[in-house]
């Protein structure tokens, strides 16, 4: 192993001395300071020992061929423990890779096989569905005989990770990349994923499989990884005359580890191996430059000729703005698909100049089909489940002349039948790409375009608050639970590059081009998988001034939040949908209808841009509970937190947390150094509350400011109010989740604590007469019922309890009573289903007995959830089987 000092002339500054110097000396010290560039690194190997010269001044590092060495407690004893060629290698590649810790092996699967070795039995690995075969070979191999779980996700969505790293029962200690993927040359944000692991996991190990790009395209550890390794048979070498493997860390006890195994097992590279990788890594720079110009013609080629092809370095890749900014280059392979097995093995069987083999990163080209080479060992079940196209062709590009590779290649095409000529005229025939028989009748019946998604609809449900409004901006818990009045949104796919968001309850319709959508607004800051804390001001900005189409200033806040979710949601895709959204929640009375809107347009942007994977559809309400995992309804909330910030500056998170997760919870803020902190109440039977709305309009900041001023002229009087509310939510918490209480003593705990929270409320200068109608008529013979404010306060929203016994009849009279002196009411109950999804494609959508027993498919009637008023949209959502609920 060799770790590195800051090699010489790479960084050393400049000392007191010669900064006083002026003239030609100052300027000879500034030259002598700069850092040697990537190309003069690798072209000067310095010895790891400085102090050691060799004694014959040999200009290239001597082999030490040998086993042994003499003597006792000097640095080498043994070659499989060290050996001074494999030092200076070791040395060399660290530098090169700005690491501290280097090791080369036998192979790059060697080197695979070291690492791997950290793990222990009842671990798990995530790894990608877009890897190399020997590697899923040796991954499947831990998986049956270590006791090792392998989840293979898709890393091109750091999202996708976040249910297995968040899952308590998978124990993650190591994730491993490939970026870009071998063989279809995907990519996976190094960055964003490493930053997402050491947040959720931070002992979990990041891994990146470096191989495709070698060090000096991209340098995996400058981005947040643990470990990196190279097949150094690949670039590193150059020629294909030696397998090798290196690994790179900076973690001293990373290191110690893999030290020990390499010892232990004896697959340290041999001392000519190390000799001759030495000699290939000084031409790194060099030959990589000429192979990766050369890829970028071949892949345009063959792109203009319109096949589908498959390299980073092509504008419209779907990762290419990650990959520009995670490497400097977009490396030497590719890979395209014919949609021909045969044909495919047409067009390589007859390349000349493009060689016929396994592997890459050589100086001559080469050309191959990974199903059946590289990739061979992957069950075809497999590749199909990961979409590995049984047709691709990856193709190595190496340093000959681009003509007589471009042309070797047309030559093969034009043999195989790929291409046929349209025009001779020219120095270059013009060729145009054979569409195959398959593809043909697939485009007369496919009715599905690239880049459509799924449509759906999703809902989420609004809020009251039971105990501690106003208290909990004091650090006072609060007691909040879901209503079933609920928001829903749905999302349709289109095909004509615009985006809609459609408000029929505000009567707002607004389309965009999203070509002319500001996505160089979209910073990394804003992007999937997780929403930074704080959305970016700038973007928010810019949406504001430039793209909203409202008036109403409510109209204007949803629309902000959709387009920034929509935008920072889209990543390359920019799908083109509508979203109609509804909502059966009063708008503004207190009850959460921001939050229930921000969950529906994080729930159907995270599905229908594949941030998170659909739920298996289901044919009952019963069966759709819980079917959606509470790790998607984190990140659901997550965004929709997002939203929700966008719409109110600084909200609590509590409303949007109850409108994604539903039933009750617990939510005490953070203030002055105590900490705050959020439960969910488990295990309490919904309750049944009749919600009026005074329709007294009042602004909830104001209210907010009126009790801190109190709080602060009158502590005397404040001070206790606040302690007597804390010892309210503490006996509602447990009386809500005590299992072994009767219903009826929990009904009637809640109904004393109602009345005394409310009469707390109304000292704290936030009653209204209007409520105090409402607690008046409810509590009236022979209703006797318990109400207090929910929310702001000053007008808006009052809850009252109905207990179970409580007849139809008298409930019928209060409604009407309470409609006669002016106010709404909602029947609804408290506890439900946090958000909910049901999908409207084909092969989701629930199915049914329909005559003679035979199942049909029933489409979700969305006629019906266009035009229902809103006090209807429960009915029609009860009636469409196969939602899924969290
Ligand atoms: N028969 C070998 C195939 C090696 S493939 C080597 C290389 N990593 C590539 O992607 O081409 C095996 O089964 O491992």
């Amino acid at each position: 192993m060799a770790s590195t000092d800051p090699p010489s002339g790479t960084s050393t500054p400049l000392d007191s001395a010669a900064s006083s110097l002026g003239g030609n000396s100052l300027t000879s010290s500034l030259l002598r300071a700069k850092p040697y560039r990537f190309a003069t690194q690798c072209a000067t190997v310095d010895n790891p020992d400085p102090s050691h010269k060799d004694q014959h001044g040999s200009s290239s590092v001597p082999i030490y061929q040998t086993a042994t060495f003499k003597g006792m407690g000097g640095q080498y004893d043994y070659t499989r423990s060290g050996n001074p060629t494999r030092s200076h290698l070791e040395h060399h590649i660290a530098k090169i890779s700005s690491a501290r810790h280097a090791f080369a092996v036998t192979s790059g699967m060697g080197a695979l096989d070291v690492i791997f070795r950290l793990l222990k039995p009842g671990d798990s690995i995530i790894a990608g569905n877009d890897l190399y075969g020997g590697s899923n070979r040796l991954l499947t191999y831990l998986k049956v005989h270590n006791g090792i779980k392998v989840h293979h996700l898709d890393t091109t969505k750091p999202s996708t990770l976040l249910p297995v790293l968040t899952n308590p029962e998978q124990n993650v200690t190591m994730v491993l990349l490939e970026t870009p993927t071998n063989p279809l040359l995907q990519i996976a944000d190094i960055a964003a994923i490493s930053a997402m692991v050491h947040q959720h996991k931070p002992e979990a190990i990041i891994v990146v499989d470096n191989t495709m790009m070698s060090p000096y395209l991209q340098r995996p550890l400058e981005h947040g990884a643990d470990v990196v390794y190279d097949s150094g048979t690949k670039y590193l070498s150059g020629h294909h005359d030696l397998m090798a493997g290196v690994i790179c860390c900076n973690r001293e006890d990373l290191a110690k580890g893999i030290a020990f195994t390499i010892n232990s097992i004896g697959n340290g590279l041999s001392p000519f191996d190390s000799f001759l990788l030495l000699r290939g890594v000084k031409t790194l720079a060099l030959r990589l430059d000429k192979q990766q110009a050369t890829s970028h013609l071949v892949a345009k080629y063959l792109h203009d000729l319109g096949f589908k092809v498959n390299y980073p370095g092509l504008p419209g890749h779907p990762g290419k703005e990650i990959h520009d900014r995670l490497a400097s280059g977009a490396g030497a392979v590719l890979s395209f698909e014919t949609k021909d097995k045969a044909l495919s093995e047409r067009i390589v069987g007859a390349a000349r100049l493009w060689g016929i083999s396994v592997s890459f990163g050589c100086i001559n080209s080469l050309i191959s089909m990974p199903c059946l080479m590289s990739h061979a060992s992957i069950d075809p079940k497999v590749r199909k489940e990961r979409n590995l196209p049984e047709d691709l062709i990856r193709l190595c590009v190496g340093i000959e002349d681009p003509e007589d590779l471009i042309d070797d290649l047309e030559a093969a095409l034009l043999e195989a039948g790929a291409v046929r000529v349209v025009d001779e005229a020219g120095s270059r025939a013009k060729l145009e790409r054979v569409r195959t028989a398959e593809e043909t009748e697939e485009e007369d019946v496919e009715v599905k375009v690239e880049g459509e998604v799924e449509s759906l609809i999703v809902s989420a449900p609004g809020k009251v608050i039971l105990f501690g409004e106003h208290a909990v901006v004091h650090g006072i818990t609060a007691i909040a639970g879901s209503v079933d009045l609920r928001c829903y949104a749905l999302a349709e796919s289109r095909q004509d590059g615009k985006v809609s968001l459609v408000l029929p309850d505000f009567d707002f319709e607004a389309t965009w081009d999203i070509a002319s959508l500001p996505w160089d607004q979209v910073t990394s800051s804003a992007k999937a998988p997780r929403p930074e804390s704080t959305p970016d001001q700038s973007f928010v900005d810019v949406l504001a001034q430039k793209v909203v189409r409202g008036v109403d200033p409510k109209v204007v806040q949803s629309e902000i939040a959709f387009l920034y979710l929509y935008m920072s949601l889209s990543e390359h895709k920019r799908p083109s949908q509508t979203f109609t959204i509804r909502s059966a929640l009063p708008i503004g009375a207190g009850l959460g209808s921001s939050a229930a809107y921000s969950v529906c347009i994080s729930s159907a942007l995270l599905y229908t841009h594949s941030h998170l994977p659909l739920p298996p559809s289901t044919s009952s309400a019963h069966e759709g509970r819980r079917a959606i995992t509470p790790e998607q309804a984190n990140v659901v909330n997550a965004w929709a937190f997002t939203a929700e910030k966008i719409i109110h500056g600084t909200p609590s998170g509590v409303d949007n947390t109850v409108a994604s997760l539903g039933g009750a919870i617990a939510f005490t803020k953070a203030v002055k150094g105590r900490e705050g902190g959020l439960d969910g109440l488990h295990g309490f039977k919904s309750i049944r509350f009749l919600l009026t709305d005074t329709k007294v309009s009042r602004d909830t900041k104001t209210l907010v400011a009126g009790v801190a001023r109190r709080k602060l002229e009158e502590p005397d009087l404040v001070n206790p109010i606040l302690k007597s509310i804390q010892a309210i939510s503490d006996e509602a918490r447990r009386c809500l989740t005590d299992s072994d209480m009767s219903r009826s003593t929990q009904l009637s705990t809640l109904e004393k604590l109602i009345d005394e929270n409310h009469s707390h409320l109304v000292s704290l200068g936030v009653g209204h007469a209007s409520l105090e109608a409402v607690k008046a008529k409810t509590g009236e013979q022979p209703w006797g019922l318990h109400t207090k404010l929910t929310g702001a306060g000053g007008g808006g929203c009052a809850v009252t309890i109905i207990p179970d016994d409580f007849s139809e009849s008298s409930l019928t009279d209060l409604k009407a009573a309470l409609a006669d002196a002016g106010f709404e009411t909602y029947e609804t109950s408290v506890g439900g289903s946090g958000f909910g999804l049901l999908s409207t494609s084909r092969n989701a959508s629930s199915v049914v007995e329909g005559e003679g027993g035979a199942e049909k498919t029933v489409l979700p009637d969305v006629a019906r959830f266009r035009g229902a008023a809103a006090a209807e949209l429960a009915a029609w959502a009860e009636g469409e089987k196969g939602w899924a609920f969290v």
